[in-house]
């Protein structure tokens, strides 16, 4: 086991020499918060099993008991929360959001449409985080939402408005989840006649509409669909609670224990995902797989092991842009260079994340090239240990604990990751979970 040192402001990791092992991944975060928006929307009692405990998910369970929502945690593994049947308790509520896209984004357009008085704020970052194709979108129908700050940007004051459009459009190109937002909302909207949500332009990050449409079915309702470019629903289907549901484990949080996997021995195994998943981002293993990787699935697990030194990758990461952060330090142990294509909207998350990758694949000695949407990283002979620094992004301080395996064993000294706690945003236990895998000498 490796001697992880938590220290408030950093956490040095000793050289790892081999990974094995089994993990019991944490809830999805997509699936947890948009569960817990359904099932307040519906009609009856939701029983969610295996929610996931997080900052993120925090912040909607806060935001939904401020509007009125009764919910209560049974035990650790399951909630219950009683549906409010599109209605909202509370007219008038201040909500903190975080920095949790999932939340902001679908409370924004199902408040919008519910109306009331209602202010949503977050962290610094948020505040930076674009959130005006949304807001364009709805006020465009009858919505009234005003900025609070900066044009285009939260905080955001909700007011009531009328919003009962035959038709809506949405811009796709800086999140998807502008438009899971709108599909969310679209039955309370779709009274008298049906709606059509049309997206203007390109659609990023497609496989996270998946997830959104999958678990509307569940909640009742249906949705048609003209490929990506629009989505209609039909008038009169309201939200119905499944009675219980259960969130898969979360498949953004697997890539890393699959990339240790396959770059440091191996076998490891997660547990929570597998071949029958609904998330987008279990494709991370066809990406590891391509870059020699072992993979092995079944209904609940994968399994990667590695097979020697991994091989470069040039591909594109639109539909998995979480977990291909994990590929560009994985990078580091390939055998050449590797590119990352059509990544643009990492510069919108919890932070610039193309500069930020940059900015610490270089500290361990790898030659790096940003462009506006891609990254191209060039290993070195031998890591170099580095201090790195994390952005307040979960996703940052996850991805370099990899930088610990093998390549930096070789000079002997630990990898220090500034600020881990920022990993509460999905994975507080993060740190603890990976010491479990990790062998510190070869015995
Ligand atoms: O809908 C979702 O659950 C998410 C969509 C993605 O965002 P974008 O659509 O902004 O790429 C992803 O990065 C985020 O972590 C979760
Ligand atoms: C982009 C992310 O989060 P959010 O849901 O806040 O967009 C992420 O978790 O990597």
């Amino acid at each position: 086991m490796t001697q992880a040192k938590i220290y408030p402001q950093h956490i040095d990791l000793e050289p790892v020499m081999r990974v094995q092992g089994t993990v019991r991944l944490p809830g999805s975060k997509s699936i947890s918060n948009r569960t817990l928006l359904l099932a307040a929307l519906s009609e009856g009692t939701t029983t969610i099993h295996d929610l996931l405990a997080s900052d993120d998910t925090n912040v909607m369970l806060d935001a939904l008991r401020k509007l009125g929502i009764q919910w209560e945690q049974k035990d650790e593994r399951t909630h219950v929360v009683h549906g409010a049947g599109g209605k909202l308790p509370v007219a008038q509520a201040d909500l903190f959001m975080g920095n949790a896209g999932t939340a902001i984004r679908p409370l924004t357009a199902a408040l919008a449409v519910i109306g009331g008085d209602y202010t949503l704020h977050g962290v610094e970052r948020m505040h930076e985080r674009p959130i005006g194709d949304l807001v364009d979108a709805l006020n465009a129908v009858g919505a009234s939402i005003e900025y609070t700050g900066n044009p285009g940007y939260p905080p955001l004051h909700i007011r009531k408005g009328h919003v009962q459009p035959d038709r809506i459009a949405v811009r796709g190109n800086v999140s998807s989840q502008f438009l899971t937002a709108l599909l969310m909302a679209a039955p309370l909207m779709a009274v008298a006649h049906p709606v059509t949500i049309e997206v203007v332009g390109e659609l990023i990050s497609k496989p996270y509409i998946e997830i959104t449409l999958n678990l509307m079915r569940r909640f009742g309702v249906t949705v048609g669909q003209d490929g990506w470019a629009s989505f209609t629903v039909q008038p009169g289907q309201t939200y119905r609670s499944p009675g219980s549901i259960h969130v898969e484990g979360d498949a953004s949080s697997a890539s890393y224990f699959l990339a240790a996997g396959a770059i440091a021995g191996g076998p490891v195994r997660v547990e929570g995902v597998g071949k029958e998943s609904i998330q987008g981002d279990v494709r991370f293993a066809d990406a590891l797989e391509l870059m020699g990787a072992t993979i092995t699935k079944g209904d609940n697990w994968i399994e990667a092991k590695s097979n020697g030194v991994l091989k470069a990758i040039d591909a594109d990461f639109n539909h998995i842009p979480d977990a291909a952060m994990t590929i560009a330090v994985a990078a580091l142990y390939a055998d050449g260079t590797s590119i990352l294509r059509n990544i643009a909207s990492w510069r919108v998350k919890e932070t610039d994340r193309l500069a930020a990758m940059a900015t610490e694949l270089r500290k361990v000695g790898a030659t790096v090239e940003e462009g506006p949407d891609y990254i191209r990283v060039t290993p070195p002979e031998t890591l170099s240990p580095a201090t790195i620094d994390t952005y307040d992004d979960h996703r940052m301080a996850m991805c370099f604990s990899l930088a610990s395996l093998d390549g930096a064993a070789r000079r002997g000294n630990a990898m220090r990751i500034n600020d881990p706690k920022c990993v509460a945003k999905t994975f507080p236990d993060y740190f603890e979970t990976f010491s479990g895998i990790a062998q510190n000498d070869l015995s």
